[in-house]
């Protein structure tokens, strides 16, 4: 049952001041673990959940979500989170945006917080190592995002289609050097899903692999691109658009002839800077729209627990 406690209760319940309950609420350093430890355990005992009270005393929204990013700076995060919020707002939710940095620590972290603040619901862009017994708690009022796991909402990508559709109109357009720069394995979808799918699609057509893995990052895509061609190459697949613009400059500096570049994003910094790229929509606004939809939905218990994967378009 709920606590009509209020923090300055629990302060006096714990013998420290208000400000000491307010940092351990909002998991802040500066507070003993042994302190930390007395008032957890007196607001477990008293059932206390503090926020929506604190929220509605302050005349805000009592209806609040998060977002947990992986980068704040991801151009295909960023995409999926901006057609969220209009969906979130409309149904007077307020959301909160976090970052994850892929530390699935940091998740847990935010999670514990967020718990403690008692909010509705969560909107977690999944990646690898997250160890799926934190997410327990939310598995009703929880999303996940380009992830799924099992038993939770979750709306992905069609990795091997994205990677397909690519390969398939550069073959259509005679192409047959096609190189390929992507991301390691240990990302199982963004990496190990669409270099698998470039492979398959090698051996399906009989054309020799040539590819490197060197991360998500633009300056890998940058420092890596001469790795991968060969005076054959007439195309190069890039796993995603950051991986692309690091290439194109590359590329720019040192023109070596006609190569057709295409890359798994389509997103408008891609299609500004470079419109002669062929590219792939993964259905980044679409997921966003989805996620927001689906999580309102559990939070009302109006829906079942989807698992929606996204169909790519080629742009
Ligand atoms: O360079 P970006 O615009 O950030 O796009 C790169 C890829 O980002 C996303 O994948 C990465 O984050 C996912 C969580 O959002 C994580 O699950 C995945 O392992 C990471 O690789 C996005 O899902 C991909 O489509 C983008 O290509």
């Amino acid at each position: 049952m709920q606590s009509r406690l209020t923090i300055k209760d629990i302060a006096r319940l714990s013998g420290v001041g208000k400000s000491t309950v307010s940092r351990v609420l909002n998991n802040e350093s500066g507070v003993s673990a042994r302190t930390r430890a007395r008032v957890e355990a007196v607001m477990q005992q008293e059932g206390f959940s503090p926020s929506r009270s604190a929220r509605a005393m302050r005349g805000q929204s009592d209806k609040v979500v998060a977002i947990i990013v992986t980068r704040l700076d991801s151009l295909s995060e960023n995409l999926a989170v901006q057609t969220m919020l209009p969906s979130l707002y409309e149904q007077g939710y307020d959301p909160i945006m976090m970052e994850s940095q892929f530390s699935p620590k940091l998740v847990e972290e935010h999670l514990g917080v967020l718990q403690r603040r008692n909010i509705d619901g969560v909107i977690l862009f999944g990646f690898t190592g997250i160890n799926e017994k934190i997410l327990q708690p939310w598995q009703s009022t929880m999303v996940l995002m380009a992830r799924d796991a099992k038993g939770f909402a979750s709306v992905c990508y069609d990795d091997e289609g994205a990677i397909n559709i690519l390969m398939s109109r550069l073959y259509e357009q005679g192409h047959r050097h096609i190189s390929f720069l992507g991301v390691p394995h240990s990302d199982v979808t963004t990496g190990l899903r669409r270099h698998q799918a470039y492979l398959a699609f090698c051996q399906r057509h009989a054309l020799t692999p040539n590819f490197s893995l060197p991360g998500l990052a633009m300056k890998q895509g940058y420092d890596r691109v001469a790795e991968v061609l060969t005076p054959q190459t007439s195309a190069l697949v890039c796993a995603t658009d950051t991986l692309a613009l690091g290439a194109s400059k590359y590329l720019q500096q040192r023109p070596l002839g006609a190569l057709q570049l295409a890359s798994v994003g389509s997103t408008p910094l891609m299609k500004f800077l470079h419109p002669e790229i062929i590219t792939v929509d993964p259905g980044y606004a679409e997921a966003g729209r989805q996620a927001a939809r689906q999580l309102i939905g559990q939070i009302t218990h109006s829906c079942d627990l989807r698992q929606i994967v996204i169909p790519s378009s080629l742009q």
